[in-house]
């Protein structure tokens, strides 16, 4: 059967909302995709500061913007599909939000933008609230894209995804087990911001600057990476206790950018250790990393980490640019497919959850 899909997806990096218009076919007796096109709507300086600002709102404005935001979605949606001529070809939609609020102690997590009003502006069919069933179970509500992991990219050991905050995966054969390792883009755009710049391009800024151990130290020291995991993180983890720790110690910017790099790898090369004992060791996929996000583009950092990875025996993978910079989207539109179908979207094996979900809300865009 061949599922025609939309996935959208609000990163925690705040650039933009991805847009994935894909096909979905399980005929052969497993999952394969297509991406067809893609779409990164950059957010103007209204959606960013209210997005940013969303979590310090009243309920009242809270709620105003829930729905507003959720409208913003559907209308991007429908241009995508009077752009890439999709009309009558969409089945479903589906939709991450944008994350504000992340507290799985609390057994909570807030994504805004109304799945209600983009079924009501598209027409279409329409999945969001992704994370909520499992927190219900008590578990983390994150990662949840190892499930379209294991459906789609089987053949890597770990899949490992650069962005906002970078979170890993290990195919263990039977399952997955996953966690978010630490804030990755998000830290390095606020010290970027410091120079003007929206990103480091290629990292070329960090490698221009010199490791401050005393700083490298600190961070390695946090309490989170002495958690087990299952385990994830709220944003706030990056722009208030990391940045507020590289603002104490007053590094030159470029230094700034040098050490939490190397940072960045060290904790994922912590985390490879953590994971590789329960790695699946047949075929040597062990040995193979995915690796996506837009830190992916940053090629010092993937140098910095290529180079780390070469003691493991693991090669690092970057695949093709579509599948880098879209691969949440994508999966968000597997999920909702496998949501409709009411098969299971989240492991519990990642979260920790008391047992796997079919997670999601649906709403119906058709009229009766
Ligand atoms: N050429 C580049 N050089 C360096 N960094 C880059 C480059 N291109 C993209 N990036 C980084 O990637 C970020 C966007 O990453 P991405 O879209 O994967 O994050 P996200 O999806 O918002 O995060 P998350 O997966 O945590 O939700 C940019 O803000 C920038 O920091
Ligand atoms: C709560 C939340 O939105 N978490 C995001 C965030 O961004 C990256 C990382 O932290 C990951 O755990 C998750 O997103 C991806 C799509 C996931 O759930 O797999």
């Amino acid at each position: 059967m061949m599922y025609r899909a939309i996935g959208l997806m609000s990163g925690s990096s705040l650039d933009g909302l991805d847009i994935v218009y894909t096909e979905l076919d399980n005929s052969a007796g497993k999952w394969s995709y297509q991406i067809i096109c893609t779409d990164c709507i950059a957010y103007n300086d209204y959606w960013y500061n209210n997005l940013k600002n969303a979590l310090h709102l009243s309920v009242q404005e809270y709620s105003v913007l829930h729905t507003a935001y959720g409208h913003w979605i559907g209308e991007q949606a429908n241009n995508f599909i009077d752009t890439n001529n999709l009309h009558h070809k969409v089945q479903i939609i589906a939709s991450h939000g944008h994350t504000v609020f992340h507290a799985p102690d609390n057994n909570t997590t807030l994504q805004i933008g109304d799945g209600a009003a983009i079924a009501a502006v598209t027409g279409i069919n329409t999945v969001s609230d992704l994370r909520a069933m499992d927190l219900a179970l008590g578990g983390q509500g994150a990662p949840i894209v190892p499930l379209g992991e294991k459906m789609l990219f089987a053949d890597y050991g770990f899949c490992l995804n650069l962005g906002g905050i970078a979170n890993i995966s290990c195919n263990t054969g039977q399952s997955y087990i996953a966690f978010d390792v630490c804030a990755a883009n998000r830290v390095l755009n606020m010290l970027a911001a410091e120079l003007g710049k929206p990103f480091d391009e290629g990292g070329a800024l960090a490698k221009s600057g010199v490791i401050d151990t005393v700083l490298l130290t600190q961070l390695n020291n946090l309490d989170y990476y002495k958690q087990p995991f299952p385990k994830s993180l709220d944003n706030s983890f990056g722009t208030d206790t990391v940045f507020a720790l590289i603002t104490k110690q007053q590094p030159e910017t470029r230094d700034a950018l040098r050490t939490y790099t190397e940072h960045i790898v060290q904790q994922l090369i912590y985390a490879i250790n953590q994971l590789l004992p329960q790695a699946d060791k047949t075929n040597n996929r062990h040995q193979q990393l995915l690796v996506t996000g837009g830190g992916a583009f940053n090629t010092f950092l993937i140098d910095r980490l290529r180079e780390s990875l070469g003691v493991f025996g693991i090669q690092l993978v970057v695949p093709e640019t579509a599948v880098v910079a879209n691969k949440e989207a994508l999966i968000m539109a597997l999920l909702g497919v496998m949501r409709w179908r009411e098969e299971n979207t989240v492991l519990h094996s990642v979260t920790g959850a008391s047992r796997s979900s079919i997670g999601g809300a649906v709403w119906i865009g058709q009229e009766a």
